[in-house]
């Protein structure tokens, strides 16, 4: 029998109330891999896509910690183990405190569709915790995350469940988790990626996903003849992803113009250069450190409380955080012009916005397809520390390079329309399914 969206769509939402940004998530590929299904009956008959939408576990814990002053704190700590049908679980760990099961249930589902996109053998996890590391002493986020592993550790491990970083969290509490798995295990593995380069780190794997996203703006602009260079660059965030894609949207010839934190956007309508990315990378480490200040140090405008999407551009990265770019906004940025939009963050668009970017029929790239570049060299981290090797940089910065490629390639296979526009949205949708749901097919009803 045809599954139909609606349907589906009131069953997902029944099963897990209140969890809005999951069903948002769902709703997104379901919407594109329903059609698809229904011209595969075979993935209907075993429920693939009803399969694929339940974790297989979710494990929740409490950590305890002490404050520099001796209170006790008490925070709640997850691990979402989505699907593990083509790999050990993979994918990052987040300290906000906006982190709760809906969330992370959001990013595991997400992170499933994207590892399989990166072709190689992950499965898809999320976990973190509510703990908000801003304005956190060094000791107190080392205390935090030791203690967070002190759960965690019995539950991943190489060929189990290998988690990395993502909000709040960097390679420096990646280095606090590890150590602390080492010494409670007694074991040397590549439990997790994002290693520091002395303990099993990769070489590019903190510009991979920032580079990444900007190498598949590249392809989608170059597959309508057209370039980043000469263009006007909007990014939201300032962290990770934001500073890299910065960073080789300046190498490609563009002029990036904002960046942003929870407290308000940045405006240099000089653009950045190398050594303005560099002071921002420097400063965010900085306890308590606001974007703000970047225009006491170099100049530009500052403004508190918004996002930078009113900003003319040719191209917008949004690079922060879930649903940080609405439809009102998108509306603002066809108006003035904006060709293409890579999200370097998971899910930064909204519904209302994604339907306006279609409707437009501008270039519009899913974050599932264009962030995966993090969690591609994550897994070329893996792979090194199986062979118990340290590849080049040159031979890394080709390989992600050829992944974003690759993904490019797949999205436009499945998702070329009789018009020639491309829907990276449905191609990125059903070139992820595909390869998980021909998994779970061969496993047959477990
Ligand atoms: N790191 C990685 O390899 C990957 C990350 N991603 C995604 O990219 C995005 C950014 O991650 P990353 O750069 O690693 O994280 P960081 O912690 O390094 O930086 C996060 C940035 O986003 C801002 N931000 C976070 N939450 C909010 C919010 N609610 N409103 C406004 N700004 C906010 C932060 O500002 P402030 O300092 O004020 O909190 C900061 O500037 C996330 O969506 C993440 O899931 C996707 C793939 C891989
Ligand atoms: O590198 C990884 O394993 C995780 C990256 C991540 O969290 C993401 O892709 O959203």
């Amino acid at each position: 029998m045809a599954i139909n969206l609606s349907d589906f769509m009131d069953w997902v939402v029944s099963r897990n109330p209140g969890e809005v940004e999951f069903h948002q998530a769902v709703h997104e590929v379901a919407e594109t891999v329903i059609p698809f299904i229904n011209n595969n009956p075979v993935y209907e008959k075993i429920k693939v896509l009803e399969r694929m939408a339940e974790p297989d576990r979710i494990i929740s814990f409490r950590v305890t910690w002490a404050s520099d002053d001796g209170e006790v704190h008490v925070n709640r700590g997850y691990r979402v183990q989505f699907n593990n049908s083509i790999g050990p679980y993979k994918g990052g760990i987040r300290f906000h405190p906006s982190v709760n099961q809906g969330v992370l249930k959001f990013l595991g589902f997400e992170q499933t569709f994207k590892n399989s996109l990166t072709g190689l053998p992950m499965g898809g996890g999320k976990g973190g915790a509510d703990f908000d590391p801003k304005g956190k002493s060094q000791r107190e986020i080392m205390r935090f995350c030791q203690n967070f592993m002190t759960e965690l550790y019995r539950h991943v491990g190489q060929n189990i469940d290998v988690p990395a970083g993502d909000i709040g969290v960097g390679g420096r509490e990646i280095g606090y988790m590890f150590g602390q798995f080492k010494r409670i295990t007694n074991s040397f593995e590549g439990v997790l990626t994002g290693k520091g380069l002395e303990y099993g780190g990769s070489r590019m794997r903190p510009e991979a996903t920032g580079y990444g996203a900007v190498y598949f703006l590249e392809d989608m602009l170059n597959h309508k003849e057209d370039a980043i260079e000469g263009k006007t660059v909007i990014i939201s965030g300032s962290g990770n992803v934001a500073t890299h894609a910065a960073e080789k949207i300046l190498h490609r010839g563009g002029k990036p113009v904002t960046m942003s934190d929870s407290g308000g956007f940045i405006h240099d309508p000089d653009g950045f250069t190398q050594e303005k990315i560099d002071w921002i990378k420097e400063h965010k480490k900085q306890r308590g450190a606001r974007i703000a200040a970047y225009v006491d140090e170099f100049g530009g405008t500052f403004h508190e409380g918004a996002r930078p999407w009113s900003v003319p551009c040719e191209l917008a990265l949004p690079c922060a955080t879930q649903n940080e770019l609405n439809g009102e906004e998108a509306k603002t940025l066809l108006k003035n012009g904006c060709v293409a939009v890579s999200e370097g963050a998971n899910m930064p668009c909204d519904m209302n916005a994604i339907t306006a970017f279609s409707e437009a029929k501008i270039l519009y790239a899913p974050g599932k397809a264009s962030n995966a570049g993090g969690v591609g060299m994550s897994g070329l981290e893996m792979s090194q520390n199986s062979a118990r090797l340290h590849r080049e940089e040159e031979d890394l910065r080709a390989a992600l390079k050829k992944i974003m490629g690759d993904i490019h390639k797949a999205c436009v296979e499945q998702g070329t329309g009789p018009d020639g526009h491309v829907d990276y949205v449905k191609g990125a949708n059903i070139a992820g399914f595909k390869k998980v749901a021909d998994a779970m097919l061969a496993f047959g009803v477990i």
